[in-house]
């Protein structure tokens, strides 16, 4: 039997963090983890439960991811224009292309065969030794994967792909090489390889389900279709964080479910190690961990007011490190910053980097702290401001952060914070016109969302007519004669001369003076029902539910 559910208990989020698996649906998992992960270790990249022998969607070069974004990720207008003139035109394709067999095209690709040689391990990358073992079955490369390596091979984006860098559930990534045609020094690349086994992707969806740029959704029943998606997902997500300045590696190309990127590592084809396996100087370690912190805030309220994305798996694991400098990996599960659930994922990432660096020492920010310097659309969005930025948000802690009594109300802060409910658009809140009030009156630091309003809520004072009738009541000033003060005063009204010169004696005037007064009072105690305009109400709502970039 469970210990009594905490009062925060329906607003948990319904899954678990485990370190460098993302969070998991720990309830109402349609399949047990240990079934899926059995099942994913067994499967090849790219194998499994598929027909080996379609190759069509490989060899047809048409089918190259394009999503005719620029390299901005906005629309590439001139490239669009220039790729709508080919179609247009009569220009053929070469004959030789159009009748080759898809034979002929295998058997020419296959020349490249003794280009990728997976048994050319680095070894020693740190990585843990069953993973090394593992390595070698996982190795082996299905068909349609081996194809499509051969084209990226024919094409030159590499030259050569060597032994895994890394083998997961959800990917291996392969070292590569270029040796460019003149005479500069080889290039090294990273090979992402999604392994199309279903069962490892299944418990991603809630990625997917309200990420608008994937509207069609994820056709579940077809795994090589799903993990195309992720492989996509993650590459229009590192083209949009690398075209933000971010350190992470550069997009270089998409086919299916094979991502080729820049390398993060030394000339030789040594891997930069993750943050959590980082050998930092013994002498500088705490001046350099601060300093790292410091520098993943900024990264992080970057990738949100810039790129508009959560990470949505930000870790020790996720996070490459070389010479004081932080590089963002595996961003294939990151969201936009409206995806209904986004916020509750920045949560996470914020808990579990701050998690992370207090165990190297830190003196770590609030988490509430750090939520609110990340979504405030207020406040510097490059370094060096970004770092100074922080460094405020220090200085201006209370003095006594550091006695021991306000690191336990830290925790507590924490703790209170990470089960609150946030939600994510003004159609998820309550009470709206509470809420606005709040904000109104200056209280709205209280709210965990109020970066979500600030920038929306009508302040009392600026309001129209309608409003500030209602907002004055409380000081007394202007009070409207007839409608304010009239709450228990209409069976007496002959002795409230005060206000102004007495009016009409007869009966039907008095009855007549009743009703008005009558229908101003439920008048007006309709119009407190409805503190916001409707309109404005709605147009508030409208724009939180969707944020347009
Ligand atoms: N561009 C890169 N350059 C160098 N190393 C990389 C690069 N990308 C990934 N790696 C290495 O590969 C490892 C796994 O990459 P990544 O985190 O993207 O895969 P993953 O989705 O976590 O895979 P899985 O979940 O299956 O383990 C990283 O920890 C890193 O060591
Ligand atoms: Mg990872």
């Amino acid at each position: 039997m469970e210990a009594a559910p905490s009062p925060a208990a329906p607003h948990e989020p319904p899954h678990v963090y485990t370190a460098n698996n993302g969070y998991d649906e720990s309830v109402n998992q349609a399949v047990p983890r240990s079934l899926a992960t059995a099942a994913a270790a067994e499967g090849a990249p790219g194998a499994v439960d598929e027909d080996d022998t379609d190759l069509d969607d490989i060899l047809n070069d048409d089918e190259d991811y394009d999503d005719e974004l620029g390299p901005d990720g906005e629309p590439d207008l001139s490239r669009n224009y220039n790729r709508q003139r080919l179609l247009h035109s009569n220009i053929q394709k070469p004959a030789a292309n159009t009748f080759a067999s898809v034979d002929d095209q295998i058997s020419a690709l296959s020349k490249h065969a003794s280009k990728i040689r997976l048994d050319d391990v680095k070894e020693s990358q740190e990585r843990e030794k069953d993973k090394a073992d593992r390595a070698t079955s996982d190795q082996v490369l299905d068909q349609r994967t081996r194809m499509i390596l051969y084209q990226i091979i024919n094409r030159g984006v590499v030259s050569e792909v060597h032994g895994a860098i890394s083998t997961g559930k959800e990917a291996n990534v392969y070292g590569a090489v270029a040796y460019p045609d003149t005479d500069g020094p080889p290039v090294q690349r990273a090979i992402k390889v999604y392994k199309t086994a279903i069962l490892s992707f299944k418990d991603r969806e809630r990625y997917i389900t309200g990420e608008h740029r994937f509207k069609s959704g994820a056709d579940k029943g077809n795994s090589r279709k799903m993990v195309k998606l992720w492989a996509e997902k993650e590459f229009r997500n590192l083209r949009r964080i690398y075209a933000a300045g971010i350190a992470c590696p550069e997009p270089i190309q998409l086919k299916l479910h094979v991502l080729v990127m820049g390398f993060l590592g030394d000339k030789k084809g040594w891997a930069y190690p993750r943050l959590r396996d980082a050998n930092l100087p013994a002498e500088e370690a705490d001046k350099i961990w601060r300093h790292l912190y410091i520098q993943l805030l900024g990264i992080m309220r970057r990738m949100y007011q810039v790129c508009r994305l959560v990470h949505a798996d930000l870790s020790e694991y996720n996070i490459l490190y070389n010479k004081n400098q932080l590089y963002i990996i595996d961003v294939s599960q990151s969201v936009e910053h409206d995806h209904p659930r986004s916020l509750e994922f920045l949560r996470m990432d914020i808990k579990n980097t701050g998690d992370f660096f207090r165990r190297q020492g830190v003196d770590t920010l609030l988490d509430r702290t750090v939520y609110d310097f990340i979504t405030s659309s207020e406040g510097p969005v490059e370094e060096p401001a970004l770092s100074e930025a922080i460094e405020q948000l220090y200085a201006s802690r209370s003095a006594a952060a550091s006695d021991e009594t306000a690191v336990a109300q830290q925790e507590v802060d924490n703790e209170v914070f990470r089960n609150q409910y946030i939600p994510q658009t003004l159609e998820q809140v309550y009470d709206i016109e509470k809420e606005a009030q709040k904000i109104g009156e200056g209280e709205g630091n209280q709210l965990v969302y109020r970066n979500l309003l600030a920038d929306k809520v009508v302040l009392p004072d600026k309001a129209g007519e309608e409003q500030s009738s209602d907002s004055q009541s409380d000081d007394g000033a202007a009070l409207d004669s007839d409608e304010d003060s009239d709450v228990d005063e209409d069976e007496d009204d002959e002795s409230k001369f005060s206000k102004g010169p007495p009016r009409g004696k007869r009966f039907e005037d008095k009855d007549e003076k009743k009703q008005r007064k009558q229908a101003a009072k439920e008048a007006k105690s309709e119009k407190r029902k409805e503190k916001m305009p409707k309109h404005l109400k709605k147009r508030l709502v409208a724009t939180s539910s969707r944020k347009k970039r």
